[in-house]
């Protein structure tokens, strides 16, 4: 949250009058090394997306409230609702993959604000299986907006990293 609010409050590159944002959701960081290119790149406004009740820092236990949430179709709360939509053009929308579809905040993101007139260019980041059902979220939850073609990346499963470590320290701990 330091990072993003600095980028927001930043000068410079942001440049006044730009009328494209780059909104985005991340846990461990994929989607925001794509987020922050894209804002220095177009010289565009920046907002990580935020539910008010953060998810847990356990990685299991994020995946259980997400599961849930998106079972129950729920729309968490947001932390803030980020810069008037109303000045933009573009909205670059990023986000991982959870449970094979959007991150909840995103649908929370959406029904928040009224997208007609825009245009939103989904970037997306997964573990290795794909965007899911993600895409007809997008357009179930911003009805009559244009969804460009995705940018789409697999990156890096926090999962692996913790599989990894826990092998690793079962080795220190077995020697
Ligand atoms: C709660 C949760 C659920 C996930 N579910 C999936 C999934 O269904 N399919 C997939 O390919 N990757 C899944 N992943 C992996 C992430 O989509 C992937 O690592 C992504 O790049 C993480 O982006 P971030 O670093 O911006 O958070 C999941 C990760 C989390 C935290």
């Amino acid at each position: 949250a330091g990072t993003a609010a600095c980028a927001e409050t930043g000068s410079g590159s942001q440049g006044a009058g730009s009328r494209t944002l780059v909104a985005y959701v991340t846990r461990s960081g994929n989607t925001r090394v794509i987020a922050d290119t894209l804002q220095r790149v177009l010289a565009a406004d920046l907002f990580e997306i935020r539910p008010a009740q953060p998810y847990p820092l356990d990685y299991e236990e994020h995946v259980e409230r997400a599961r849930r949430e998106r079972d129950q179709g729920y729309e968490p709360p947001l932390a803030e609702r980020g810069p008037d939509i109303a000045g933009y053009d573009t909205i670059f929308l990023g986000f991982p993959i959870w449970g094979e579809t959007t991150p909840p905040p995103i649908r929370s993101y959406l029904k928040a604000y009224d997208f007609r007139g825009k245009i939103i260019r989904p970037f997306i980041t997964h573990g290795s299986y794909g965007v899911g059902n993600s895409l007809s979220i997008l357009t179930s939850h911003a009805p009559g907006v244009p969804i460009e073609p995705p940018f789409v990346m697999e990156a890096d499963q926090e999962r692996r990293t913790l599989n990894e470590i826990k092998g690793w320290l079962a080795e220190i701990k077995a020697s």
